[in-house]
């Protein structure tokens, strides 16, 4: 049976969320489900803004049918040609014969490497400068490359002021019923899920989020409706906000986060040591992390978050202990910029960790390393203790500054 909302009086969600699925992309824990948002714009012509994955076709495919009420189906406006997008295309284009496919030059070629499809006759090709009337309703579109596949494009309808943002605010989670921003608990639970996945999927690539920011700006938009989590219409000043703050890699807290590794809980209980020092300097936005029990693309996500960040980390094989290797390869390769590091290190026979973690540090962007780095052996003793409370002072000077 099918499922679905109106966002408008004439267009309905026809997406559905998937709550099996263990890890999206097979890579990310998604407890709360994720969703996949499709949507229908009925006119005088009938236009589909994307697909979903091939896990909800069915569901989609009914949603499709009872929106359309016995219409056919115009167009299919492909934004984005990841497969948990466009996984349907095929599947559309059977059941509707005379249905033009549109997507900007790049798009179409995605389709025919990922598709046998015969497209002649059967796509439009638009640039910025294309406009698609649908009779009262008219899309604009918005090229967003690397946000964060080539040849993403973003469509604004002028009539409702909607913003079809591609994969740009979204969020895993999936839908509860509820699909609006004024429906849901936004701090509590979506914003949380918009900040691991924006930073772990998109998080790579703020200067392109930030020229697709600005071409945002220049439009009026009532609604922006992504292709996952939920739509926007009365909070968009929060998630726009927000990505104002991510792309450009500034922290959202002043405060510290603490991760720390540790096999026989020494360098645990240094950093838990470090973390009380912390509230005993004043400082109470502190989190602390066990990087072989947090999923990295929660340590990323709180990277992004707060300003400061100590790693804390035994020698392993005279290397880094390998789940904070781990953090730290992806904190690299996702861009993270302008933050201040602590490095506390821990080794029996020769503790090496710390200037691994210095060297993995050096070449990010706008970073500083507070001093001193603390050294362990084995287990914290008054010496390493004194060490520590140095660090947290230095910590606490960087925060105040
Ligand atoms: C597989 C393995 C490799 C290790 N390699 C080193 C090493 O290269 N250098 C060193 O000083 N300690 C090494 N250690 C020892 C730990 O780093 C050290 O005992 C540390 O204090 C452990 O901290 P923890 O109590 O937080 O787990 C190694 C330990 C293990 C299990």
């Amino acid at each position: 049976m099918y499922c679905t909302r109106n966002i408008t009086d004439s267009i309905v969600w026809v997406g559905g969320s998937d709550r099996r699925l263990a890890l999206f992309e097979n890579l990310f824990p998604i407890p709360r489900g994720v969703a996949y948002n499709a949507y229908l714009i009925l006119d005088e012509k009938t236009c589909l803004m994307d697909t979903v994955d091939a896990s909800i076709r069915q569901q989609f495919i009914e949603n499709v049918l009872a929106a359309l009420d016995g219409r056919t189906l115009d167009y299919l406006v492909v934004n984005h040609m990841e497969p948990d997008h466009c996984a349907n295309i095929e599947e559309l284009a059977l059941r509707f014969p005379d249905m033009k496919i549109v997507g900007n030059a790049k798009t179409i070629s995605f389709i025919q490497q990922f598709y046998d499809l015969d497209l002649s006759d059967r796509t439009i090709t638009v640039t910025e400068k294309d406009t698609l009337s649908l009779g009262r309703h008219e899309l604009h579109f918005v090229f967003a490359p690397m946000v964060h596949w080539p040849e993403v494009m973003m469509s604004y309808e002028a009539s409702e002021k909607i913003l079809f943002s591609a994969d740009a605010f979204g969020s895993f989670g999936a839908h509860n019923g509820t699909l609006f921003d004024d429906e849901v608990e936004l701090d509590s639970e979506w914003m949380s899920d918009a900040r691991r996945y924006y930073t772990n999927i998109v998080g790579k690539y703020g200067p392109q989020v930030q020229m697709a920011l600005k071409k945002a700006a220049a439009l009026d938009i009532a609604l922006i409706a992504p292709l996952h989590g939920i739509v926007w219409r009365r909070k968009m000043t929060e998630i726009l906000e927000k990505y104002q703050l991510w792309s450009t890699y500034t922290p959202e807290e002043t405060g510290v986060l603490v991760l720390y590794g540790s096999m026989y809980g020494n360098t645990e209980n240094a950093a838990n040591v470090l973390a009380a020092m912390l509230a005993d300097c004043g400082i109470h936005k502190i989190a602390v992390y066990d990087v072989s029990n947090t999923h990295v693309s929660q340590l990323i996500a709180e990277s992004f978050r707060y300003s400061h960040i100590v790693l804390a980390a035994p020698t392993y094989n005279n290397e880094i202990y390998p789940a904070m290797y781990n953090y730290l390869h992806d904190l690299k390769s996702l861009n993270l910029q302008k933050r201040s590091f602590a490095l506390i290190e821990n080794g029996t026979w020769g503790p090496l960790s710390g200037k691994a973690m210095r060297e993995f540090l050096q070449g990010i962007k706008g970073m500083t390393i507070l001093e001193p780095s603390v050294t362990i052996r084995s287990a914290l003793k008054e010496e390493s203790r004194a060490q520590l409370a140095v660090l947290a002072d230095a910590i606490a000077a960087s925060l105040h500054s």
